[in-house]
């Protein structure tokens, strides 16, 4: 489990990127999710011991981020957004030296990096990984958090710019760890796919949390309609115009024509006047 206590970050330019959290953070996979700038980054940055909170502190079962971050370090592995491999190295050799480098022995990380890269579907692991696609890249940084059994692991965008069935495959990896995952993204569906709770941050703040179903449970006797027409009472996205009205109403869009879809956490953040990907 992991707690926040009154966890902030300023940067020196006076930024607040996050704003006294106090939170518990269940273990299992959760989501943060948030649009550009909400303060995802900084608060994973934080909890993996990479930047030092400007005010308070994060157990991390129990452990503090900021009295004993070596100690967090080795129970941690972090996989950051713009983690990119050793592209002459093979992904098996890659998975080794980082388990040699945490000290496990030359039998134990040739065992855990085969029986972690087979687990996650990564098939050719003797290959350079600058042969590699990007699905298959990623991973392998799934497979550095699988081997290394970690008790924590924190996964930064883990399938941003990635196709859709590439990111299907990393999802089935990232199912296969263990403990606390704590994973930030901008999709909806891959929270929705992955966490048993989602947290949702703005401005530095964590708004709203909870399962898919509690988190929409408010909005389930609607549905949205989506136009590329100007509709009253809408929000824009782009070109795109979307409004809200009850599940009744649904057949009467549907003869005329508009498209009319189930509500999604998406739609939380819309009708708080905010998109996800800007
Ligand atoms: N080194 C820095 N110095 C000053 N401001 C920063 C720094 N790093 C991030 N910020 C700012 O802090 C805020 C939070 O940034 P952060 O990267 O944590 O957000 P995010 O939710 O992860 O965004 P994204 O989804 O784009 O990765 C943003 O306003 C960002 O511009």
């Amino acid at each position: 489990m992991i707690e926040l206590i009154n966890l902030s970050k300023t940067y020196p330019d006076g930024k607040v990127a996050v704003d006294h959290l106090n939170y518990k953070i269940d273990s299992g996979i959760v989501s943060i999710i948030g649009r550009n700038g909400a303060g995802k980054t900084t608060l994973l940055r934080m909890l993996s011991t990479q930047l030092r909170p400007s005010s308070g502190d994060a157990l991390i079962d129990g452990i503090s981020i900021v009295r004993e971050p070596e100690k967090v370090r080795k129970k941690i592995v972090s996989i950051p957004q713009e983690a990119s491999p050793i592209g002459i190295l093979t992904a098996y050799e890659q998975v080794n030296m980082f388990l040699a480098a945490r000290g496990f022995s030359f039998h134990e990380a040739k065992n855990a990096a085969i029986k972690a890269l087979k687990d996650v579907g990564l098939d050719a692991m003797h290959k350079p990984t600058d042969t590699l696609s990007g699905g298959m890249k990623r991973k392998m940084f799934v497979a550095i958090a699988l081997a290394a059994n970690a008790d924590t692991v924190f996964l930064d965008e883990p399938t941003t710019g990635l196709d859709p069935l590439s990111r299907f495959e990393v999802w089935s990896a990232i199912k296969k760890l263990n403990g606390n995952v704590i994973l930030t993204t901008h999709y909806m569906e891959e929270a929705e796919e992955l966490s048993k709770k989602i947290y949702m941050m703005e401005s530095g703040k964590i708004i709203k949390s909870g399962s898919v179903d509690e988190l929409i449970s408010n909005m389930r006797n609607l549905v949205r309609i989506e136009s590329y027409k100007p509709m009253e009472n809408s929000y824009t996205i782009g070109s795109l115009y979307i409004k809200y009205v009850d599940k009744s109403e649904a057949y009467r869009y549907i003869k005329m024509d508009y498209n009319v879809k189930p509500v999604s956490i998406e739609d939380l953040f819309i009708m708080r006047g905010v998109t996800l990907e800007s």
